[in-house]
């Protein structure tokens, strides 16, 4: 086999090949951007006030106008709940469950309580996740760590608004309102991404939206892709000062380990939605008077840049950015679930509309053909 030939099929997952079109998004064109229908996500961050105009975006086709995203706001609030039955199972998930598989688990068990029954029935299903996927997530956390059931309707404006009220108790500050609509601003939507390509695939065989939204939370889940925000916090949180984090980062490139929040498949030189959450991460750190975590993390960023050339991704600012809205770190990546449903459901409308089942081949490796020997002869 050809050398070039045998590099992109080994172990190269998949870098590089076209896999299916799109409209709703590019990543890494000139080397750093990304754009959601054509708008820049940094244009998007500053100008919509709620993360309810980017979901109407990516899942209507336009930016609503006010009259539109009052009634779509209104729509979701009317969504917020969650059916007793999936409250009930949630009451039965330990406290030391991962927070992901409670994610997982919620959806899945409302797909069986309330299923998608046919694909006209697609919007109905996406705002439904989307209004109920904060109570899934804080229900079972009050719940397994507390003991108490919280009420899963708040009267506030937005979805970001609703999940910090459930999460704390009270409404949030208009600083940390800000922050989170744009944290699920720049968390919506990434193209053919590990989880977004987990779901399409599903969706390719004529499967309902639950089961391809639960598949791409286990894609998420791990280290290497929306797992990385969690990861990156117990690295952050290992140093107290800057040169110790300076110190031990330079003997785990030594030893070759990955450090996560770093890196990324597509963008070359920089991610652009790691300018947008480290200024959020900046005034966050002010407002608290932190003095370790956000200097700690500009540490490492800046060795990480002298030293081999690598940038933060989304995932490494996030980290304190949550911290300092007093986020408990296992609830980080559900975080991202509860915006990146808004960049699945739509490549699964995408998918459906111009469907046929993706089934790449794989190049055979193995033995030639044998015949099976006797069992008293193996
Ligand atoms: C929202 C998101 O999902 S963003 C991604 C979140 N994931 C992380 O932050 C986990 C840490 N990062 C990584 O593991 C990787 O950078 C990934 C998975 C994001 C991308 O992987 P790849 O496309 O294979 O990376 P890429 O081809 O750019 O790697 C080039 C080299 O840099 C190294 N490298 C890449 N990222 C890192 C890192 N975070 N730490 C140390 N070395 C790294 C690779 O090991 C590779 O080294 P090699 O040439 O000696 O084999
Ligand atoms: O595009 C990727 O590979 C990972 C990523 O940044 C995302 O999904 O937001």
């Amino acid at each position: 086999m050809a050398e070039e030939k045998k590099k992109v099929l080994t172990g190269a997952g998949l870098r590089g090949q076209i896999a299916g079109q799109t409209s709703l998004c590019t990543v890494g064109k000139e080397g750093a951007g990304l754009t959601y229908r054509g708008y820049d996500v940094r244009d998007l961050a500053k100008n919509c006030k709620s993360f309810e105009e980017v979901a109407y975006l990516l899942w209507y086709g336009k930016l609503p106008n006010q009259a539109e995203l009052d009634a779509y706001v209104e729509r979701l609030k009317g969504m917020r709940d969650l059916p007793q039955a999936l409250k009930e199972v949630l009451e039965r998930i330990p406290a030391d469950a991962h927070p992901m598989d409670v994610m997982r688990t919620g959806v899945s068990v409302l797909g069986t309580l309330e299923p998608e029954l046919s694909f006209d029935q697609q919007l109905d299903v996406a705002d439904r996740l989307l209004a109920s996927m904060p109570a899934m997530l804080l229900y079972w956390y009050h719940f397994s760590h507390n003991g108490k059931r919280i009420d899963c309707m708040t009267d506030e404006p937005d979805l970001a608004g609703h999940f910090l009220a459930l999460l704390h108790g009270k409404s949030p500050s208009d600083l940390h309102r800000e922050v989170m609509n744009v944290s699920l601003t720049l968390y919506a939507e990434h193209e053919f991404n590990a989880s977004t390509f987990t779901g399409r695939v599903c969706a390719s065989t004529l499967s309902d939206l639950y089961s391809c939204v639960t598949g791409a939370i286990g894609s998420l889940r791990g280290p290497l892709h929306g797992g990385a925000n969690e990861a990156a916090m117990d690295l952050i949180d290992r140093f107290q000062t800057p040169d110790e984090a300076v110190a031990e980062l330079k003997a785990m490139m030594e030893r070759k380990e990955l450090i996560m929040g770093f890196g990324h498949a597509i963008y070359r030189e920089s991610d652009p939605r790691n300018e947008v959450i480290k200024g959020y991460s900046e005034k966050l750190a002010d407002e608290v008077g932190d003095k370790v975590i956000y200097p700690v993390s500009c540490a490492i960023e800046k060795l990480m840049w002298d030293e081999k050339k690598l940038f933060p991704n989304a995932d490494f600012f996030h980290a304190s950015a949550y911290r300092f809205m007093g986020i408990p770190t296992p609830l980080f990546t559900p975080i991202f679930v509860c915006s990146r449903v808004t960049g699945w459901a739509a490549h699964v409308f995408e998918q459906r509309a111009n469907n046929r089942i993706i089934r790449p081949s794989a190049d055979y490796i193995g033995e030639e053909q044998r015949p099976v020997p006797p069992i008293s002869e193996r």
